[in-house]
């Protein structure tokens, strides 16, 4: 588990506690400005809060050597600029760093997570030659690599077309099955609402609703927090939401 016990940071967090469980994917859903990447960088232990504290499991999240912190959660941030002029499978590589382990280990989760990107045809493309969207997979590949129990990711499909959207989802969906934890910070509604476990939805840096997504996105919290007048069509698991 992973744990936020009334965690402020100056302006930006007020008063957040969540806690995120393995096995599930959690959305973290809000306006813009809302805290919502400021809540990942707390949570993944690259932001230290005024006060309060993240509990991994047992531990102190803060008080762990950042290598363990580094192969236990991969971070994505929002920010899909990437400065080195380096091929994709090189700076997928990169995920492997927090890890002493055999070439074989590093080759089967770099090849791994190469395929689970669909980069095989990009491996050996410079990042900086790449559109906005085949970068953000190498990214995100980068993050795989490095095999973590959770994946904290900003807004992970923000430059995705809809197909490495749904294929996205369905790879976090399969690393959930597989036991680790997934929080995405996503603006999709539709998205959060059908393909999440649970969505905590942030507003003004607190939150606003923690709970599964039908009984969270309601067309009121929708209307409270963002604004909108909206409802939901379709069915559970298929929902469109229909701005009115
Ligand atoms: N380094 C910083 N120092 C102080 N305030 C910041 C800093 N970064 C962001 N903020 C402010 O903190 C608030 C929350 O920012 P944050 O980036 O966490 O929001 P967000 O919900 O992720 O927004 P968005 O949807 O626009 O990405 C905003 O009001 C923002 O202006």
């Amino acid at each position: 588990m992973l744990r936020a016990d009334k965690i402020h940071l100056a302006v930006r967090l007020t008063d957040v506690s969540l806690a995120l469980h393995q096995g599930e994917i959690t959305a973290i859903c809000g306006p813009n400005g809302a805290g919502k990447s400021s809540l990942l960088g707390v949570l993944a232990g690259l932001l230290a809060p005024g006060s309060g504290i993240i509990m991994l499991d047992d531990a102190v999240l803060a008080a762990l050597p950042a290598v363990q912190r580094a192969r236990l959660i991969g971070f994505l941030p929002q920010q899909s600029e990437v400065a080195w002029d380096v091929s994709a499978e090189t700076l997928v590589a990169l995920g492997r760093l927090p890890w002493r382990s055999s070439a074989a280990e590093d080759r089967t989760a770099i090849e791994t997570a190469i395929a689970a990107m669909d980069l095989a045809d990009l491996r050996r493309r410079p990042v900086t030659q790449m559109s906005g969207g085949e970068r953000a997979r190498v990214l995100l590949a980068r993050v795989l690599a490095g095999t973590p129990q959770w994946v904290l990711a900003d807004e992970p499909l923000a430059n995705l077309d809809l197909s490495h959207q749904l294929a996205l989802l369905a790879q976090f969906r399969a690393l959930a099955g597989a036991g680790q934890g997934v929080a995405l910070v996503l603006h999709d509604l539709a998205q959060a609402m059908n393909h999440a476990d649970r969505v905590v939805v942030l507003e003004r840096g607190r939150i606003a609703a923690d709970g599964v997504p039908e009984a969270v996105l309601t067309d009121a919290l929708i209307e409270q927090v963002w604004g909108v007048r909206a409802h939901w069509l379709g069915d559970p698991g298929q929902r469109a939401l229909a701005v009115t």
